[in-house]
């Protein structure tokens, strides 16, 4: 996987890459992180990438000229990767998502900052707007970072246990069950026998109720777009029965 990023701060994003699971990938060749700063596209003595607004308001623009030209180097050199730029104004997004990408091969990620990118940018290169919520942060980096990690860690042998990615939350549309390890037991607190029974098939039952219930009581708009099997219909129900108890 070859990720390019765009980014006036390509330190900051680099830092993804110094530690972890997306360090090791990285290491490892899994995946390339390549940072391309839009002030090395200048043409100007003070290498200006920002201007104020057509219309007046506050703050600054990037500029379109520079943004064009780094976002159509890195076209050149990786080929058909997707342009996506990381902003309140994005599609949200989803699991579905980065795994989808991690399918590509490459991407362009394209970070604005001050107030935003000039819209023309947008027009002529950039293929899918991205959004990680609904809040403003101070630049795209910290979106471009999260999506760098969530498909990294999605990589074959990204992970040690290749299971890992596969069973995560959302990857079945569910939340994740609770998890446990030593000591057994901790300020009066055990952990639960079934974990320790070594039944496999109990463990796996009891952890997709868990799941399950977990999702209906947290994030019950998540099985509004689920279709339960009738075990797992079972299930939930017989987890909502027991808290009731
Ligand atoms: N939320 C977000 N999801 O993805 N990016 C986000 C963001 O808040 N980005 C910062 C803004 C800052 C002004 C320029 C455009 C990007």
């Amino acid at each position: 996987m070859q990720f390019s990023v765009i980014t006036l701060f390509p330190e900051l994003v680099e830092s993804v890459v110094a530690e972890g699971v997306v360090g090791r990938a990285e290491k490892r060749g899994l995946m390339e992180l390549k940072c391309v700063n839009p002030r090395d596209f200048t043409e100007d003595v003070h290498r200006t990438v920002d201007d104020r607004p057509y219309g007046g308001g506050p703050g600054m623009l990037m500029r379109p000229d520079c943004l064009l030209k780094t976002i159509r180097s890195e076209r050149e050199r990786l080929g058909k990767a997707k342009v996506i730029y990381l902003s309140p104004q994005g599609k949200p997004l989803e699991q579905s998502m980065l795994q989808a990408l991690s399918e590509e091969g490459s991407a362009i990620l394209l970070c604005g900052r001050y107030e935003g990118i000039d819209e023309r940018v947008i027009d002529l290169e950039v293929d899918e707007e991205w959004s990680i919520g609904d809040y403003v942060l101070s630049g795209g980096e910290l979106a471009a970072m999260v999506v760098v990690d969530g498909v990294t860690r999605l990589l074959p042998e990204a992970l040690g246990h290749k299971g890992s990615a596969i069973e995560d939350s959302f990857t079945d549309g569910l939340l994740d069950c609770p998890h446990y390890t030593r000591p057994e037991r901790i300020e009066d607190l055990d952990v639960p026998k079934v974990l320790l029974s070594g039944n496999h098939q109990h463990i796996e039952k009891w952890r997709k109720k868990q799941a399950l219930g977990r999702t209906q009581l947290r994030r019950p708009d998540l099985l509004q777009n689920t279709e339960l099997n009738e075990s797992d219909k079972v299930l939930l129900i017989e987890f909502m029965k027991e808290i009731k108890t």
